[in-house]
């Protein structure tokens, strides 16, 4: 699990997170949601050891990360599996290459080792046979599915995902979407989602924290978000004349 507690975020004069606390719970997608600049990627940064919070504590089992220095965060570190909003992949590296990435750097398992990790993970994520390919010849969704792929090669515990529908089709977004929901209660991970897409918070939602003006607004899970009376909340989530008419038949 992982508990966050009284979070404050400052640079310079602007106070971007102010007293955040939650929990994340293994097994279980939560999301991050807010409007834009209201603090999500600058918490998940935070909860990742990017950022060092101002104020604030960030527990992993218990286990004060913020607390620690650079030494220290190294065994938590490696359970930790993170995909970015490009999926960020080497360009010079093949497939397989960018998935043993993190094995080359955090094991001294042997290239045979790494590449039967790197099958599995590849089909795991349906792209058996793409080995060899390079990031270039990949589509947008392809790419993701690498970036899972490399993200859960060292069977993390704890995932992060930064607007994982980016630059996606809406059903390469569900299928994406469903893939981390799949692998987070299968290996029982505790994962941490940022995003703004809609179809994601109804499809995946099973905590949700939404943020406003830099604190945490409201929390619940997507079958509570279509009852809530939060006026900020409606106003984010029920934007368009679609989702209110969905609303409706929730
Ligand atoms: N490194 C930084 N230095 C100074 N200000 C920053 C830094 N990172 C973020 N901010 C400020 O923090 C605020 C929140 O930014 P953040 O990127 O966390 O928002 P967000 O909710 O993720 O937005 P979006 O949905 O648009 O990505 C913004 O006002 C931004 O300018």
């Amino acid at each position: 699990m992982i508990e966050i507690k009284n979070i404050y975020k400052t640079f310079g004069e602007n106070e971007v997170l102010k007293d955040i606390s939650a929990q994340f719970k293994p097994g279980k997608n939560n999301l991050i949601i807010g409007g834009s600049g209201s603090g999500k990627t600058t918490l998940l940064k935070c909860i990742v050891g990017l950022h060092q919070p101002t104020k604030g504590q960030v527990l992993f089992n218990n286990e004060d990360f913020t607390a620690m220095n650079f030494t220290e965060r190294v065994p938590i570190r490696k359970e930790i599996g993170m995909l970015f909003q490009n999926s960020a992949l080497f360009d010079s590296m093949t497939v397989e290459e960018n998935i043993m990435f993190p094995l080359n750097l955090f094991t001294d398992q042997s290239h045979a080792e790494k590449q039967e990790r790197a099958n599995f993970c590849l089909e795991r994520v349906n792209l058996k046979d793409t080995n060899k390919l390079y990031p270039a010849e990949l589509s947008g969704g392809m790419k993701k599915r690498v970036g899972i792929a490399r993200a859960i090669s060292m069977q993390p515990k704890y995932l992060f995902v930064d607007e994982p529908n980016s630059g996606l089709d809406p059903k390469t977004s569900i299928l994406i979407d469903e893939l981390i929901a799949e692998l987070t209660e299968e290996y029982e991970i505790t994962t941490v989602i940022v995003t703004h897409d809609m179809n994601s918070v109804m499809g995946i939602g099973d905590h949700i924290i939404f943020l406003h003006d830099g604190r945490k607004w409201w929390e619940g899970s997507n079958k509570e978000i279509a009852h809530t009376d939060n006026k900020e909340l409606n106003e984010f989530v029920f934007a368009s004349k679609f989702m209110r008419a969905a609303k409706n038949k929730l």
